[in-house]
């Protein structure tokens, strides 16, 4: 993977739908300029598999989830177990009322936390343990691993907040890569 592709600069603040969450590493960029990360992954994973241009790549990423249409990436470098995003949803209306929100994960694992809006005075949910794959009424925990596919659909970011917090124990950098499609 290139290097020069990956977000380099610390941002101090990112806005996510109405409220600020710091900081990791990110930058949005258009499908066209993330082709070669699509790259990375495909030669590191199918090693004989013949190269391919870059529009059947993204072919097979949206083979993998039918029905979407990405037209947006937000690419996240998490460089140290330090680096991480607070709670938010991704509601902004450029993503419409329903938006898809699928990302692919790279390199360390970590935790992806999940917790219900606070809609009727309820004290505030506390940080849930490591429960993945275990739905609670309130919140869950799912575990991030390289090469992991994570969708959200429906009334996920109007319903829920999702956070990834520090990593204690991280032995490298991660990389995540958000997809999305932007309607207006
Ligand atoms: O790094 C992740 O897995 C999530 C990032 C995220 O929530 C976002 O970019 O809005
Ligand atoms: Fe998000």
């Amino acid at each position: 993977m290139a290097k020069g592709s990956l977000p380099q600069k610390q941002e101090k603040k990112k806005e996510v739908g109405s409220q600020l969450v710091s900081p990791q590493m990110f930058q949005r960029v258009n499908l066209p300029a993330a082709m070669h990360l699509f790259e990375w992954k495909y030669e590191s994973q199918i090693n004989n598999e013949k190269k391919n241009d870059n529009m059947e790549k993204f072919m097979r990423v949206h083979q993998a989830l039918p029905g979407s249409h990405f037209n947006s990436l937000l690419l996240n470098r998490y460089k140290t177990g330090n680096h991480y995003v607070g709670w938010h949803a991704d509601n902004e209306t450029l993503y419409g009322p329903t938006p898809e929100i699928s990302s692919v994960s790279f390199g360390c694992e970590c935790h992806f936390l999940l917790k219900k809006r606070n809609t009727n005075n309820e004290p505030p949910t506390k940080r849930p343990k490591n429960n993945e794959g275990t739905y609670c009424t309130h919140k869950c925990c799912f575990t991030l691993k390289h090469g992991s596919l994570l969708v959200m659909r429906g009334n996920t970011q109007r319903d829920w907040l999702h956070s990834v917090p520090k990593r204690a124990k991280a032995n490298s950098a991660r990389i995540n890569l958000t997809f999305r499609r932007v309607i207006m």
